[in-house]
This record gives structure tokens, C-alpha cells and sequence, in this order.
């Protein structure tokens, strides 16, 4: 099956500093790849390349095969969903107007949306256990609430990718159990999730193939059993971490 992203030699800075460099990656269709990595070492930027928010320096983007820049603009915004950790909008919403928004690329400029978007974006809401929400305004939500309701707005688009930036990191315990479901679900569902995430374990217990990201290079590409190690996770994390290895698979703490 052609995969749903590879990346050929792709190299990026903002000013003069390389934040990606060379990098080459094949995220196959219909799985869940999770990239890890210290603060600061590109793996939001990788997420924005990927939306098409920065042009790279060099190198070349595919989704399905097909060029990225010979996609349009609007065919990108259906291929392609992205819940940013602080994503707020610009203007005070209702929960349930702001999910309907994530079926902005399916609609024309001047389309109002029909039912099909109306019950595409409950059934979002309801899937992230946030209907009794929907009257609410967007801005007084708590952050995690935000976050559900960010994650709702990006399963009402049904993009076959969805790039994920710390989708956990708001979330309590159940919650964010709950959004690694949601993440094997879409997945089953035929389409490919990227997360980016500071938690081993949320890798561990999800990922099909987990990135190890240091500086913009990958320290190691594979499955959890062949990236979860302690020689590469203290590599890529410059700090002593101890992998126990359980029935469920590897445990990661920092020592
Ligand atoms: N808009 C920007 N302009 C200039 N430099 C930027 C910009 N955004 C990020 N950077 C820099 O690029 C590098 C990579 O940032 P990025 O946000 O991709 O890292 P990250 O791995 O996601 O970090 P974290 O885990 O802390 O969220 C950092 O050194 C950051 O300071």
C-alpha cells in the first residue's frame, strides 16, 4: 500500500539554525506513529511542515505518493487535521459552532453547512464525551476541556491524517486513556495519526512506530520494542532513563 507520508531529505530552519535536518521517514497508511524527543528538539515543526504551515529549506513531502505542493489548497485542509495544544478561536464560539468549523474544507466559501456536517460534528462531540458542552463558550473552557473540544473540531473534518501536538498534556488520567483509544480507533478507521508526546508509555501503548527525534534527526525509527531501549531513549533525552520491560510491554521512567 503507498503510504500515507514519506519524506525525502527534508531540512528546515526559521532563521539560520537547522531545526529539521535530512530527515527521511515512510509513515505507512492507517497507523499510529508517535515522536518523541527533549523540548525543543523540532517535533511541533515537523508537525507544521507537514500541515504545510512552512515551506521546507529542502527535501520533499508526499502524502499518498503525490507531491505536497501539488495538492490544493483546500484538498490539503481535507487530507490533513492538526489539534494544537492551545488552539483557541479567534472570536468567542459556542462548543458546538466551533466543532462545526472543522467542516470548513468540505464546504464552499459561501456554503452553509447541512445536516451531514451538523451530525458529522455531534457525533465528534459526542465521541469525545463533550455533548453536555455544547452550549458552552469555547473561551471559558478549562484547558483539557479545550482540548477534547480542539480533537472533536478535527474528527468533524474526517482528515485521513491527523497530526496531534501532546494531544494528553491537559488531560487527566481517564481522559487521556481515553484519547489513546480514540487514536487506535481512527486508526482502525483507515486513517494515520501522528502524536507528538513527552510519555514513553502513551507511545508505548499505542504506536505502530515510534520517531526518537534529537536536534531535527532521528536517533532511531521502529517499533516500540526496537526504539524503547535505554541506550537510544538516553541518547535522545541526554539523561539516564530505565526501560522495565512488563507483560504490557516496555515501562519508561527517568532515574
Ligand atoms: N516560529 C518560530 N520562529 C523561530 N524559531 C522557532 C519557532 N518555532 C519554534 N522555534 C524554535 O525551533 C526549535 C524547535 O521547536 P519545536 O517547537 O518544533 O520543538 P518541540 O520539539 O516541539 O519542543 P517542545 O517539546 O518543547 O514542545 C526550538 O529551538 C524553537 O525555539
Amino acid at each position: 500500500m503507498t503510504a500515507a507520508v514519506s519524506i525525502r531529505d527534508l531540512c528546515f530552519s526559521y532563521e539560520k539554525d537547522p531545526v529539521i535536518s535530512h530527515l527521511d521517514l515512510t509513515l505507512s497508511t492507517a497507523t499510529i506513529t508517535a515522536v518523541l524527543g527533549a523540548n525543543g528538539v523540532g517535533k511541533t515543526t515537523l508537525l507544521h511542515l507537514l500541515l504545510g504551515l512552512f515551506e521546507p529549506d529542502s527535501g520533499e513531502i508526499r502524502f499518498f505518493g503525490r507531491p505536497a505542493h501539488n495538492y490544493s489548497q483546500t484538498r490539503r485542509k481535507q487530507l490533513m487535521g492538526m489539534v494544537s495544544q492551545n488552539d483557541t478561536p479567534p472570536f468567542d464560539l459556542r462548543v458546538d459552532e466551533y466543532v462545526l468549523l472543522g467542516r470548513a474544507p468540505h464546504l464552499g466559501l459561501l456554503t452553509i453547512p447541512g445536516d451531514k456536517d451538523r451530525s458529522a460534528s455531534a457525533a465528534a462531540l459526542s465521541t469525545v464525551g463533550m455533548t453536555h458542552m455544547a452550549g458552552h463558550a469555547v473561551t471559558r473552557l478549562s484547558s483539557g476541556e479545550k482540548q477534547l473540544v480542539n480533537m472533536a473540531r478535527s474528527l468533524a473534518q474526517e482528515p485521513d491524517i491527523l497530526l496531534l501536538d501532546e494531544p494528553c498534556s491537559h488531560l487527566d488520567l481517564i481522559n487521556s486513556r481515553q484519547m489513546l483509544v480514540l487514536m487506535k480507533t481512527i486508526a482502525e478507521q483507515g486513517r494515520t495519526v501522528v502524536f507528538t508526546t513527552h510519555d514513553p508509555n502513551a507511545a508505548a501503548a499505542v504506536a505502530d512506530q515510534v520517531l526518537l527525534m534529537k536536534k531535527g534527526e532521528l536517533v532511531a525509527a521502529g517499533t516500540v520494542t526496537q526504539t524503547l531501549t535505554r541506550t537510544l531513549l538516553t541518547r535522545t533525552y541526554r539523561g539516564d532513563v530505565e526501560v522495565i520491560e512488563t507483560e504490557r510491554g516496555p515501562f519508561v521512567r527517568a532515574v
